[in-house]
């Protein structure tokens, strides 16, 4: 990696264009922080919002060009920035990729590297250079220090030093890797978490329940359960399809959750105490064997504890089998995956995910309260099969490929929680904001 001098960006932004071909979230998140840096941007989307998006983008940014489609954004930029539907990327990518400006450097914001990649490779020009990015967040996160992905797969180092003094006005944490290895990790980090938390929200709406307003679902954890939960659904189907779906990796992943659910169920409703007790501890050690003494939790409940979405929070902790804890400490076990070694390159909901995990099997005496709840406590045996179930369908559904099926699928259960997004979504920012903040002061008292 080389830093350009402040001298060199600027003579950079006199004379490079910046392109973004789809203005959704995450495109318009990209022009505004770019043009706000001082880069020129053009941008568009499909070309039936020409008219209207024009009119917008006049009042909203008025800086950033405009064009009917994405040849005109690709004859003249001099990056060029994918951040579409990842089911569509190759389609895109064929239509335009060939109109691409001479000896200009093309990425893409997809969350799934291969495709997008070997999308580059069949259409474009061959002195088109390829740089890829990801953000590892959502549009609604500030950027800072957020895990950003840079992925130099065809171009010079002065094409990369560009394409990285671009990206450095987002004030993230830049992290170098291959298509491979992103691919490779993202599985690890976010399918399997969204697939944890679309079960959840399933398991409730197959149950007719809205967790906020039964107590059982009080305290710390279930309130992070919930807000992500509610997160994830109140988002666009897409997003979560495109990055399950399209990554092979990921299909192992999530359907070794759903084994993992099944076998744990199984023991849990059998009785099987020695042997649940054996699995899990044998899976603690696997995966939380190497943290020393003074290892710091990053979550607990009771900085959890207010964020309930309940409207008398009765607060306290609650006694619970957390399957769904249970499931993803057992499936990172049994595939060999250690957690931490992909913090780098997480997401906020993973670091959400992996800190409750961390804390339910972590807290001296919280795993043997939790291990005694799945065998003798019947409270929530119905909840845990409609989890196991849950699971199972999200791990079909991905297996199959079947975007249409899941977006049918996300969108049901998104009704049914539909009214819950806009507080679900205050809550869940206030909840997120915390808990990154904390991050940050551990990083800081860590350096
Ligand atoms: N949202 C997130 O949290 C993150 C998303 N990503 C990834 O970034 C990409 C974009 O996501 P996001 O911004 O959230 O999704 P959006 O749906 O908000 O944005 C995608 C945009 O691309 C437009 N589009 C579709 N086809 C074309 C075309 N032919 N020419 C120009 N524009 C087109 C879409 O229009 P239309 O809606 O009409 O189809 C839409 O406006 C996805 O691949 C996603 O996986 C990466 C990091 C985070
Ligand atoms: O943090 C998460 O997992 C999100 O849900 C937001 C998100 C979605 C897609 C990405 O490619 C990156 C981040």
């Amino acid at each position: 990696m080389t830093v350009l001098s402040k001298v060199d960006i600027e003579k950079l932004k006199q004379t490079k264009k910046i392109g973004i071909i789809g203005l959704g979230d995450m495109g318009l998140l990209y022009a505004r922080r770019f043009s706000e840096a001082g880069w020129s941007v053009c941008g568009c989307d499909r070309e039936e919002r020409y008219q209207e998006l024009k009119e917008s983008m006049a009042s909203l940014l008025p800086e950033v060009e405009i064009y009917r489609n994405g040849f005109y954004v690709s004859r003249t930029a001099d990056y060029i920035i994918y951040s579409v539907e990842a089911e569509n990327i190759e389609k895109i990518v064929a239509l335009y990729g060939p109109a691409t400006k001479v000896n200009a450097i093309v990425g893409g914001q997809t969350s799934c590297k291969s495709p997008e990649i070997s999308s580059f490779e069949k259409h474009l020009p061959a002195d088109v250079e390829i740089v890829s990015v990801h953000s590892l967040h959502g549009p609604r996160v500030d950027t800072t220090g957020q895990p950003l992905v840079l992925i130099q797969h065809r171009a010079t180092q002065e094409s990369f030093d560009f394409v990285e003094s671009v990206m450095s006005c987002l004030r993230s944490k830049h992290v170098y890797l291959t298509y491979e290895e992103h691919d490779k990790i993202t599985a690890d980090t976010q399918a399997v978490t969204h697939a944890a938390f679309l079960s959840m929200g399933v398991a409730w709406h197959n149950s007719h329940q809205y967790p906020w307003e039964t107590p059982k679902w009080t305290g710390g954890i279930e309130n992070a359960k919930i807000n992500i939960s509610m997160r994830i659904f109140s988002n666009k189907w897409h997003v979560y399809a495109g990055l399950a779906i399209t990554n092979p990796s990921a299909h192992k992943q999530i359907s070794q959750y759903a084994i993992s659910c099944e076998e744990i169920f199984t023991m849990m409703i059998q009785g099987r105490r020695d042997e649940l007790r054996e699995r899990i501890l044998d899976a603690k050690q696997k995966v939380f064997g190497h943290l020393g003494k003074d290892h710091q939790l990053l979550l607990d409940d009771d900085l959890l504890q207010q964020y309930s979405l309940a409207k008398n929070p009765p607060g306290g902790h609650q006694r619970n089998s957390h399957l769904s804890l249970l499931s993803i400490v057992d499936s990172w076990s049994q595939l060999g995956i250690v957690p931490y070694d992909h913090i780098i390159c997480s997401t906020p909901l993973f670091r959400i995910f992996l800190g409750v995990s961390e804390y339910l099997f972590c807290t001296p005496g919280l795993l043997e309260e939790c291990i005694n709840v799945a065998i003798e406590d019947i409270t929530f045996r119905q909840d845990d099969l409609q989890f196991t179930m849950a699971s199972r369908e999200w791990a079909n559904v991905v297996s199959y490929g079947d975007f249409n099926l899941y977006r049918k699928k996300f969108e049901n259960t998104q009704v049914f929680f539909q009214h819950m997004f806009p507080e679900a979504t205050k809550m869940g920012n206030e909840m997120i904001k915390t808990i990154l903040q904390r991050v940050k002061d551990r990083e800081a008292a860590q350096n």
